[in-house]
């Protein structure tokens, strides 16, 4: 086993290192926040700033006596962005099992580095440990820790109370585990690209002229002709979406019962994934006007390809063709 301050994990972007002394004003500074603390079991709220002492010189103890390896999680700038770590416990007719948990501070969160730090640690641990599994617990409210387990290879095994110090009461939680067979996955690294979503439409006119828009000055993609729409808010259905981006962008009062899906796009740009249905839609209220100072266009379906569209829309152009 390497000594303690040569035991680092890349986990690129972030490193995992074992805590310091010198960690207790950050780390008191970002787990003492309610959000974080709430989640955690074993911590009080406040949390106070002796503790943050008292519990890295437990972990350094525990990791001589190798009964636990608790890591600070640095991110590329080398910034302590929040902790992962595992216990290891004497589970009866189970032998050893290694108990992992995380936090990550709020500033933080919405990055994946939680997933990145805990999968790191697991893969770590089941190779070089002598345990029989991984356990993971989270409070039965917490999706996004469980998000974070299942993207690291853990598998949901049942659900228990715990205590939760903070909270003052026990709480359900979810029981989550990861053995050897579960390494074999490929590093489930979260999808660092984006996926994004957007609703667009095909207006149609009596003549069977379908509407495009020229994307303006100061958007992505400016210049190219598309079909109205927009991206998908959180909570928000893609009719309601498009009901909404229509409304914005040309003024028109659409119902959604004139929202007939058509097919959609799923296309790769450089930095993200567009996934975008289009529906078609003939009737609406008011006249079509480029409120974003967006020039608009009917268009024959014969001169579509005339109209230089986004990549994501071409394979629109021959399927609008032979509907109209
Ligand atoms: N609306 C629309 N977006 C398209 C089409 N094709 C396509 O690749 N996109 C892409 O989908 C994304 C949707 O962007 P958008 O700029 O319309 O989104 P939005 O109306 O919510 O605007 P905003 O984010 O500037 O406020 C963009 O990345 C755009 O390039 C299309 O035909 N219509
Ligand atoms: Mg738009």
């Amino acid at each position: 086993m390497p000594e303690l301050t040569t035991l680092v994990l890349d986990a690129a972007p972030y490193r995992l290192r074992p805590l310091l002394p010198d960690d207790a004003a950050t780390l008191h500074n970002l787990v003492n926040d309610w959000e974080v603390v709430r989640m955690l079991s074993r911590l009080p709220f406040p949390y106070p700033r002796d503790l943050a002492d008292d519990w890295i010189a437990a972990t350094i103890t525990m990791h001589r006596a190798k009964q636990g390896y608790h890591f600070a999680i640095l991110d590329a700038e080398g910034q302590f962005v929040g902790c992962v770590g595992l216990r290891v416990e004497d589970k009866p007719q189970m032998g050893r099992i290694g108990l992992l948990g995380y936090w990550v501070g709020r500033a933080y969160w919405g990055q994946g580095i939680a997933t990145k730090a805990a999968s790191r640690l697991a893969r770590w641990a089941l190779a070089n440990l002598d345990i029989t599994c991984l356990r993971g617990i989270v409070a039965e409210d917490n999706q996004a820790s469980a998000r974070v387990l299942e993207h690291a290879g853990f598998k949901p095994i049942g659900t228990d109370r715990q205590m939760f110090v903070a909270r003052g009461t026990d709480h359900p939680v979810k029981v989550f585990e990861m053995t050897r067979a579960e390494t074999d996955l490929p590093a489930s690294a979260p999808p660092t690209r984006k996926l994004v979503l957007v609703s667009a439409a095909a207006l149609v006119d009596k003549d069977g002229r379908i509407l495009l828009a020229r994307r303006p000055e100061g958007k992505s993609l400016a210049g190219l002709w598309e079909f109205p729409g927009g991206k998908i808010e959180p909570g928000e259905s893609p009719e309601a979406a498009l009901i909404r981006e229509l409304e914005e962008e040309l003024g028109v009062d659409i119902s959604r019962s004139c929202l007939a899906p058509f097919t959609f796009a799923s296309h790769s740009y450089a930095t993200f994934d567009l996934l975008m249905p289009l529906y078609l839609c003939r009737r609406w209220s008011g006249t079509p006007t480029g409120r974003e100072g967006q020039e608009l266009a009917w268009v024959p379906t014969s001169d579509l390809r005339n109209y230089p569209m986004p990549e994501a829309d071409l394979p629109f152009v021959p399927l609008l063709q032979e509907l109209l």
